[in-house]
């Protein structure tokens, strides 16, 4: 599904992200670990088109993403609350995201309703602008968006920071149900070793920018992480 060549980016001289190759099939749950400044957002920057890479390609369903928009219908993020748009309640950021995706107003309802839960009524009939929820409300918005009209592929950055330990697990529980019950690929980046490797079938970990471990995940994983971070 996503296929890295010879991809590396550098500012000022400075190599921060350098992999050589790395597939990722489609329907992995693929999580990417790595201490402060290891490379994880970089990229996923670089995946999303953010920026540009110094050298090298990402595809995504063999289209290069830095020469092509097409792989856009069929990828969905939340990085961070820039992906928000602050001046609109979340439901009319669901329903502007569902008709991006195809999706109408009662298609989003719907889907919605499966994460009453997880919202813990602090999102849905607010009449609050997103700008005005807490960062963990604002976190859990972006990320359901992101799941709005099934994309075959979903990216999200460090999904479980900020969030209260209720919504860390029914997050973990709504990951897990996508990863077995569709064939979605999901990537996630996280500090969290114990979610990740909860969720998560594959993790690489990256250091300086290089990929330095990469696992499929078994009941020694998470004691090979410590022991690796533990360094
Ligand atoms: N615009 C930029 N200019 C210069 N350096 C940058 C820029 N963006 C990122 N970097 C550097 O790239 C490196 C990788 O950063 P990145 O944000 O990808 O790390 P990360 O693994 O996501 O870290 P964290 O866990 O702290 O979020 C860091 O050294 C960072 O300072």
């Amino acid at each position: 599904m996503i296929s890295v060549s010879n991809l590396s980016k550098s500012y000022n001289g400075v190599t921060v992200l350098n992999i050589e190759n790395l597939d990722i099939p489609a329907g992995e749950s693929f999580g990417l670990v790595g201490n402060n400044g290891a490379g994880k957002t970089t990229f996923f920057s670089l995946l999303l088109d953010l920026i540009q890479p110094s050298s090298g390609y990402i595809k995504n369903k063999n289209i290069i993403v830095s020469e092509s928009e097409e792989w856009k219908p069929f990828t969905s993020s939340f990085i961070d609350e820039s992906f928000l748009i602050g001046y609109l309640t979340a439901e009319e950021y669901f329903y502007f995201i569902g008709d991006l995706r195809g999706q109408t107003k009662a298609d989003v309802d719907e889907f919605l309703k499966q994460y009453e839960d997880f919202f813990n009524d602090e999102i849905l009939q607010k009449k609050k602008y997103l700008r005005d929820l807490s960062k963990g409300n604002q976190k859990k918005a972006g990320i359901i968006a992101a799941l709005i009209g099934k994309p075959d592929v979903v990216i999200l950055d460090e999904p479980f920071a900020n969030l209260d330990p209720t919504t860390q697990i029914r997050l973990k529980k709504i990951i897990k149900d996508l990863d077995e019950n569709t064939g979605t690929t999901i990537l996630i980046s996280s500090h969290d070793l114990i979610h990740v490797t909860e969720v998560c079938k594959r993790i690489v970990v990256l250091d300086k920018g290089e990929t330095v471990k990469d696992i499929q995940t078994s009941q020694a994983t998470l004691e090979e992480l410590e022991a690796y971070f533990n360094k």
